[in-house]
């Protein structure tokens, strides 16, 4: 029996950013191993043209691509339904908007939550690194901190689990489960986002955020701060995941459906729209699969809340340390997937080039990626169709720029929480909530990973992969006789230009001539 399961039956849980990837693959293990739990509670805001049941049928019911000749791919909550039939009574979507002030709950719900909630597990962020300053405070920072003072009026809260993010501390190479704080406290940039114009806000940005990249890892780390000055007698941990990419076996491999972190990429890459990429090949990939992240924090949950640890722990939720993979073997391994099953209607023929340094990097963006979308937004332009390739491929550089950063550097984040919990999980428990990352084989993962992207996130048939290599081939013949004709347009240039340049080439033309008829006069002579 496990220890965890149980103690999550009869539970009423409370999870904010449930819509997002990482709050949809929690929620699915809570139902599948606790079905008896009482009730989720979500926080969910309320979308233009979605009504809140909408959004909830969204998540259990994943849009399907009705055409698909072979057999359709899995359900998020396919497993769930199986074992809890019930699963959309146990859901209790709340109307909430984490900018809003009370987050713009009603009364009654309010009430309900305060009364019943057991665990928090507060996901929602905005994820976003290049967000505005005033609005990635009021999410990641304000928000945290309201919900804390919610947390502080439930008289039956056990635990209140705050994920955050590995990188809230990256301006550091070694990196403890402890809290760092930040020069200016919390509660100033919160009081100054108020009353701070957009534009000084803009101009103080780069001197806050000091050494972090951007606004996303900065505000994370606000978000620490306050949940350790705002923690009170509440029970809390935090938990700081690396680069969160998709499913490693659990509800089944390979299962991701948004665009971030590596996932982007690797759809860029497989449609031939990402060539070259400015990272260093032996730099640690810190990739964690979701459903890892999930299982910890469900563990994490269960021990905060029943052996009550006398001070906030913190853990980190790495690959590196125990288990480092590179970005090198990742590029490799992506592409070597691509090969057996490509993506369908690539742009161009999926190639990695890793280059470590500037002028490279400009070269390549030149050649690699403006070049093409240039000469095929004049191809559509000349097909009477509407360019988009460049606007696309700057979009591409741009999003290259922003993960830069965190693909040409290495961190070691130290897990001595994280192995601790892990002792002292029974075995059952070690087994239904494995989150020990040693046991990830990183090839098999990214080939499931890949995959995972063409069925769950595009939602490609695999009828289609016959066509689509057959696609490549077409793309590699337009390639060959692309670069052929260039190269004739460019010689017989020069050749008009250069009386060297004509030299040579009599020269090679001769000498051809010569080894022809060498070649013929001794294979006649051999007869
Ligand atoms: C050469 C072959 C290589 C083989 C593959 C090798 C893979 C290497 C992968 C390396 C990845 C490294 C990733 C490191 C990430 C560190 C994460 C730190 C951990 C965290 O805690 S954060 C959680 C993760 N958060 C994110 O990833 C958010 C990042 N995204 C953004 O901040 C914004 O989207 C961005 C990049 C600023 C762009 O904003 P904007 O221009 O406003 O546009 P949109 O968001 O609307 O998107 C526009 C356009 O860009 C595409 N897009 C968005 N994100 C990505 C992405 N991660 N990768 C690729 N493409 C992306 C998106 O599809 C949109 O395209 P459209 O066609 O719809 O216009
Ligand atoms: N993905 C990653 O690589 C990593 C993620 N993390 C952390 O994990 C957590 C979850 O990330 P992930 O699932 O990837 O992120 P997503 O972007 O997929 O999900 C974010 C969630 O927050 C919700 N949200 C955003 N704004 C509001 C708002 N104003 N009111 C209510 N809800 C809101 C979103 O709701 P809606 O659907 O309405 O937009 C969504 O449910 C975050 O705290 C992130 O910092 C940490 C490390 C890595």
């Amino acid at each position: 029996m496990s220890m965890i399961a149980d103690f999550y039956g009869g539970k009423s849980i409370l999870i904010t950013g449930a819509t997002g990837f990482l709050g949809k693959v929690l929620m699915e293990k809570l139902f599948r191993t606790s079905p008896d739990l009482r009730v989720i509670y979500i926080l969910v805001r309320p979308k233009a043209g979605q009504t809140l049941q909408q959004r909830v049928f969204q998540i259990l019911n994943s849009k399907i691509n009705m055409q698909m000749k072979t057999q359709r791919p899995h359900e998020l909550f396919e497993k769930v339904k199986e074992v809890c039939p019930n699963v959309h009574e146990k859901i209790r979507a709340i109307s909430a908007d984490l900018n809003q002030n009370d987050f713009a709950i009603s009364k009654e719900d309010m009430q309900e939550l305060l009364s019943y909630t057991n665990i928090i597990f507060h996901c929602a962020a905005t994820v976003r690194f290049d967000d505005h300053l005033r609005h990635a405070v009021q999410l990641n920072v304000t928000a945290t901190q309201q919900l804390l003072l919610m947390a502080s009026q439930m008289p039956n809260l056990e635990a209140f689990i705050h994920i955050s993010t590995a990188f809230s501390n990256c301006n550091l190479k070694h990196i403890d489960e402890v809290i760092y704080p930040c020069p200016v406290e919390p509660k100033k940039i919160i009081d100054s986002m108020e009353w701070l114009d957009d534009a000084i806000i803009d101009e103080i940005t780069p001197k806050l955020i000091g050494d972090r990249p951007n606004t996303y890892t900065y505000t994370k780390a606000l978000g620490e701060m306050v949940v350790q000055q705002e923690s009170g007698k509440l029970n809390i941990a935090i938990i700081r995941p690396s680069i969160v990419g998709a499913t490693w076996q659990e509800p089944f491999p390979g299962w991701v459906d948004n665009i971030n972190g590596p996932t982007g990429l690797i759809v860029a890459a497989g449609k031939g729209f990402l060539r070259s990429i400015r990272a260093t090949p032996m730099a640690v990939a810190d990739l964690i699969p979701a459903d890892i992240v999930v299982n910890l924090t469900l563990a994490v949950g269960w021990y905060t809340a029943v052996h009550r640890p006398k001070s906030t722990l913190i853990y980190h939720c790495t690959s590196g340390s125990l288990n480092p993979c590179n970005w090198g073997k990742m590029g490799i391994q992506v592409l070597a997937t691509f090969e057996k099953i490509p993506l369908e209607r690539a742009f161009r023929r999926p190639k990695a080039d890793f280059t470590t340094n500037n002028v490279t990097t400009q070269y390549w963006n030149a050649v690699s990626h403006r070049a093409p979308a240039i000469i095929y937004d004049f191809y559509l332009r000349l097909t009477g169709r509407k360019p988009r390739m460049t606007k696309l491929m700057n979009r591409l550089l741009r999003t290259l720029s922003m993960l830069e950063y965190f693909i040409n550097r290495s961190w070691e984040w130290s897990t001595y929480n994280t192995e601790m919990l892990m002792s002292k999980l029974s075995p059952e428990d070690q087994r239904v909530f494995n989150f020990d990352v040693r046991q990830l084989n990183w090839l098999e993962y990214i080939e499931n990973y890949v995959l995972g992207v063409k069925k769950y996130l595009l939602k490609e048939d695999m009828a289609g992969i016959p066509e689509a290599k057959q696609h490549l081939k077409r793309l590699r013949n337009i390639h060959y006789l692309f670069n052929t004709a260039l190269f004739l347009i460019a010689w017989r240039l020069l050749i008009a230009r250069s009386q060297v340049a004509r030299n040579v080439w009599f020269f090679i033309v001769s000498f051809c001539y010569k080894f022809l008829s060498y070649f013929r006069a001794s294979s006649t002579l051999k007869v």
